[in-house]
C-alpha cells in the first residue's frame, strides 16, 4: 500500500458570515420552514469542546439536495431539530443542545458521497445508556428522504462520557491472570455442529476439545434452548467436560455458555446456572439489544464472570459501505457497554476482514489511547479514560496452517477460534486440538527466537509437524485452503484533498 495517500479532511470553505449569522439568528425563530443550515445546524466555526461526542458520516445526499444542508439535516435529525421551526425551541437552551455539523468533505473517488463531521453536547445523552446514545445517533435520521444512504463511520467519545460507563469488568489482563496463559494467543474452538447435538455428546466434544489443549470451547451463536437439547443439559454436561479435562490436563479451563434467550428473565435465569456450575465465562449474542447486553455485563461484574459478545448480526448492517454502521464503532459501544471479549475479524478466514480494517478494530479494542489512522479507519483520536481492553476474538473459517498469517496479522492478544479447524480433523477432535495447539507453540516459538516467521511458516509447521502426527494430518487435509475475496468494507484512499467546494 506504500505511496498511497489517504483522506486528509479540510474544512469547508463556505460558511456563514457574521451578517448571515445575525440574519439567521433573527429570523430563527419565526415560524415556518427554514433550510436545517439556516436554522443553526451548520457551523463551519464551531470550535470543538473536550466535552462534544463526535460522530462522522458517510452520507449519500439525493441529488441536487446541498452537501452542507443534508449534514446540517443529519445534525438536526438526531439531535433537537424537526422539519419546521418549533416555538417550543425558545422555552429551551437551543443553542447549546443544536448538534452542529461543522465539516463536510467530499469521499475520494466520488462525486456523489460525502463525510460530514457532527458535534453533539455532553448534555444531549444520558449517563452509561447505550440506548440513549443510538437512539439518537442512529434513530430516525437513517431513515431521512432527503439522505440517499447515511453510515455512522467513527465516534469520539470524551472521557467525561466514557467515565458513565463500566467498561470491561476483566479485561485483557486479568483475563490472562484468572486463565493463566500468557504469551500466546488464547485457543478456542466452537462446537459443530452448530445445531442437533444431544447434552452428552455436546459435553464430549467440550472436554476432548480441551483434553486436546483449547483453552476454551464455544457455543455458537444461535445455539439457546432448543427442543433437540435444552439449555440445563448443555450447561451441566459441557460443564462436566470442562471439569474433566482442568483436571486430567492442569490447565485453567473454560466454555462460553450461551445464555442468550426470549427475555431477560430467561437471560438472568441461565447466567445464574453458568454461576452456580462454577464456570468462568458465559457467552451472549449482539443481537439481544445494547440495554440487554448492558445489563448482562452488570451482572458478570456482580459475579466475576467473564462475558464473551459475539457479533452476530452485525453484517447486516455494518458491511456495506455506503449505509449502516461500520464495525469500529460497534466495537467502541461494546467496550464502553462491559463485554470482556467481542469477535472482530480475522482477515485470512471465512468472513469479511480487509487487513486494514481489522487492525482499526483490533486497536479500538486494545488501546489505551489510540491515535486517529485513517489507513485503519480511525477518523478520530481516541482516549480510553482507564476502560479496561477488550480481547478480540477471531474466529470464522481458520486452520492452523494459516497460523503464522494469524500471529502477524492479529498478534498476541485475541483469542483464535476454530470451530471446523478443529472438530473437522480427520484423527477427531482431541486430535484437531492438538494440531493448533502444536502450531501455535511452535510459531510463537519461532518468532521469539527471532525467525521471520511470516515468511518461513510453512516451513516451521512442516518441522513441527514431523514431531506432531496431529499437525502433520492437518496440514496435508487443510493446507489449501484459503478465502481470497474482494473485501467490501475498505479504507478511503486518495490522491489528495479533496474539500467540497
Ligand atoms: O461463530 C463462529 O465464530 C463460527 O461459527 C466459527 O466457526 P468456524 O471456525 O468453523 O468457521
Ligand atoms: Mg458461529
Amino acid at each position: 500500500m506504500g505511496g498511497l495517500k489517504y483522506i486528509k479532511v479540510t474544512r469547508c470553505p463556505s460558511g456563514m458570515s457574521l451578517e448571515t449569522r445575525t440574519r439567521i439568528k433573527n429570523k430563527r425563530y419565526e415560524s415556518g420552514v427554514l433550510p436545517y443550515r439556516d436554522m443553526g445546524y451548520w457551523e463551519q466555526e464551531y470550535k470543538i469542546k473536550h466535552t462534544d461526542i463526535l460522530a462522522l458520516f458517510r452520507m449519500t445526499p439525493q441529488p441536487g439536495v446541498d452537501p452542507i444542508e443534508a449534514a446540517a439535516a443529519i445534525a438536526g435529525e438526531s439531535s433537537t431539530a424537526t422539519w419546521t421551526v418549533v416555538w417550543t425551541d425558545l422555552l429551551t437552551a437551543a443553542d447549546l443542545y443544536r448538534a452542529k455539523a461543522y465539516r463536510v468533505a467530499r469521499v475520494p473517488s466520488s462525486n456523489e458521497v460525502y463525510f460530514a463531521y457532527i458535534a453533539y453536547d455532553i448534555d444531549l445523552f444520558e449517563e452509561g445508556s447505550l440506548a440513549n446514545l443510538t437512539a439518537s445517533i442512529i434513530g430516525n435520521v437513517f431513515g431521512f428522504k432527503a439522505v440517499r444512504a447515511l453510515r455512522l463511520e467513527d465516534m469520539r467519545f470524551p472521557i467525561a462520557y466514557l467515565k458513565t460507563f463500566q467498561g470491561p469488568a476483566t479485561g485483557l489482563i486479568v483475563e490472562r491472570e484468572r486463565m493463566d496463559k500468557f504469551g500466546r494467543p488464547f485457543l478456542g474452538a466452537t462446537i459443530k455442529p452448530k445445531l442437533g447435538l444431544s447434552g452428552k455428546n455436546y459435553g464430549r466434544v467440550v472436554f476432548e476439545g480441551l483434553k486436546g489443549g483449547l483453552d476454551f470451547l464455544k457455543d455458537d451463536e444461535n445455539i439457546n434452548s432448543q427442543p433437540f437439547m435444552r439449555y440445563r443439559e448443555r450447561f451441566l454436561f459441557s460443564m462436566e467436560g470442562v471439569n474433566h479435562a482442568s483436571c486430567l490436563t492442569g490447565e485453567v479451563k473454560g466454555h462460553y455458555l450461551n445464555v442468550t434467550g426470549a427475555t431477560m428473565e430467561d437471560l438472568y435465569e441461565r447466567s445464574d446456572l453458568c454461576y452456580q456450575l462454577g464456570s468462568v465465562i458465559l457467552m451472549i449474542d449482539l443481537v439481544i439489544g445494547y440495554t440487554a447486553i448492558q445489563s448482562i455485563t452488570q451482572w458478570s461484574r456482580k459475579h466475576d464472570m467473564l462475558l464473551h459478545l459475539h457479533r452476530a448480526g452485525n453484517s447486516a448492517y455494518a458491511r456495506q459501505k455506503d449505509h449502516g454502521i461500520n464495525f469500529r464503532v460497534i466495537c467502541k459501544w461494546m467496550r464502553m457497554a462491559g463485554v470482556d471479549h467481542l469477535h472482530a475479524g480475522t482477515v485470512v478466514g471465512k468472513l469479511e476482514g480487509d487487513p486494514y480494517m481489522v487492525k482499526g478494530f483490533y486497536a479500538t479494542l486494545l488501546t489505551t489511547k489510540a491515535a486517529a489512522n485513517i489507513k485503519n479507519g480511525l477518523f478520530f483520536p481516541q482516549d480510553w479514560a482507564s476502560l479496561r481492553r477488550c480481547v478480540p476474538v477471531g474466529s470464522g473459517g481458520i486452520h492452523c496452517g494459516q497460523m503464522h498469517k494469524l500471529i502477524t496479522y492479529l498478534g498476541d492478544d485475541v483469542v483464535l477460534q476454530f470451530g471446523g479447524g478443529t472438530i473437522g480433523h480427520p484423527d477427531g477432535i482431541q486430535a484437531g486440538a492438538t494440531a493448533n495447539r502444536v502450531a501455535l507453540e511452535s510459531m510463537i516459538l519461532a518468532r521469539n527466537a527471532g525467525h521471520p516467521y511470516l515468511s518461513e511458516g510453512n516451513s516451521i509447521l512442516t518441522d513441527a509437524a514431523r514431531w506432531c502426527g496431529s499437525l502433520r494430518t492437518a496440514l496435508d487435509v487443510w493446507h489449501g485452503v484459503s478465502f481470497n475475496y474482494t473485501s467490501t468494507d475498505t479504507g478511503d484512499v486518495v490522491e489528495s484533498e479533496t474539500p467540497v467546494r
